[in-house]
């Protein structure tokens, strides 16, 4: 699915048994582009993302346009125990077991994949570490390589800068401008403002709801981000 043209999220409605999270929500995302969702907690944009990975089913509406896309998806909270006494390059490579298959060797190929990826987040160094004895940001980073190793047509990411200093936002803005560059429609959630901006696209979200869509100098701005982070005080986040 990678070229140019729209994702479109048509009226979706979606989610966790009788709560519903996301209300007849449209929007249209590029491809080959980068687009940033945000909005207050529990607004529903990690909904959103487990909308377009196919793990979170809408009740009504649905997507159109990512027909065939293999979507990778990075989630918050990684899957891998802290006990697990696995490596950082083993814990990239699980990315490729998406693509391989389990039970298969990987090829060299394969792992040249992984230490690219780890390059491009800026773990080189630190591929031989034990993943448990990694920081949390550190962590995040690992977790990033092992999404950007499954090669995904659709990148999905769940607020990837969050708690990392300011050169590993760099390597995280860096690594999204790369794929973006190579075709990939990247989708991430950020409450961080600046990363945001940096966005072809932007999605505001308040209570489940669609409240700005557009170029994110036009969405965030001081009246929408006041609408949907409801200051009692009245002040403004800066973007
Ligand atoms: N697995 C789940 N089961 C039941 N309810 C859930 C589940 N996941 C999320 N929710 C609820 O759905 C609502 C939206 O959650 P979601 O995680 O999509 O929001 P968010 O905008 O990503 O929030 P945050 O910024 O805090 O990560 C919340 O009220 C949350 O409690």
């Amino acid at each position: 699915m990678r070229g140019t043209g729209v994702v479109v999220i048509r009226d979706v409605t979606a989610g966790y048994g009788r709560r519903t999270v996301l209300h007849c929500l449209a929007a249209s995302l590029p491809r080959a582009g980068v687009t940033a969702v945000v909005g207050p907690n529990g607004s529903g944009k990690s909904t959103l993302l487990g909308v377009l990975a196919g793990t979170v089913r809408p009740t009504q509406g649905g997507i159109e346009g990512a027909g065939g896309a293999r979507p990778g998806y990075v989630v918050q909270r990684d899957a891998v125990p802290d006990a697990l006494p696995i490596t950082v390059r083993d814990t990239v490579a699980m990315g490729r077991w998406a693509l391989r298959g389990p039970w298969r060797r990987l090829t060299a190929h394969d792992w040249s994949v992984v230490d690219a990826c780890l390059a491009t987040v800026g773990m080189s160094e630190l591929a031989g570490c034990r993943l448990s004895a990694l920081s949390g940001g550190q962590r995040r980073r690992a977790l990033l390589a092992q999404g950007l190793a499954q090669e995904p047509d659709l990148l999905l990411l769940d607020e990837p800068a969050n708690g990392l200093d300011l050169d590993a936002r760099q390597h995280i803005a860096a690594a999204l401008d790369r794929e973006k560059a190579r075709g990939v429609t990247v989708v991430h959630v950020t409450h961080d403002l600046a990363m945001a901006m940096r966005a072809e696209h932007c999605l505001l979200l308040d209570q489940g709801r669609l409240l700005a869509e557009g170029p994110p100098g036009d969405v965030l701005t001081p009246e929408t981000l006041n609408r949907a982070f409801h200051d009692p005080l009245g002040r403004v986040p800066r973007p």
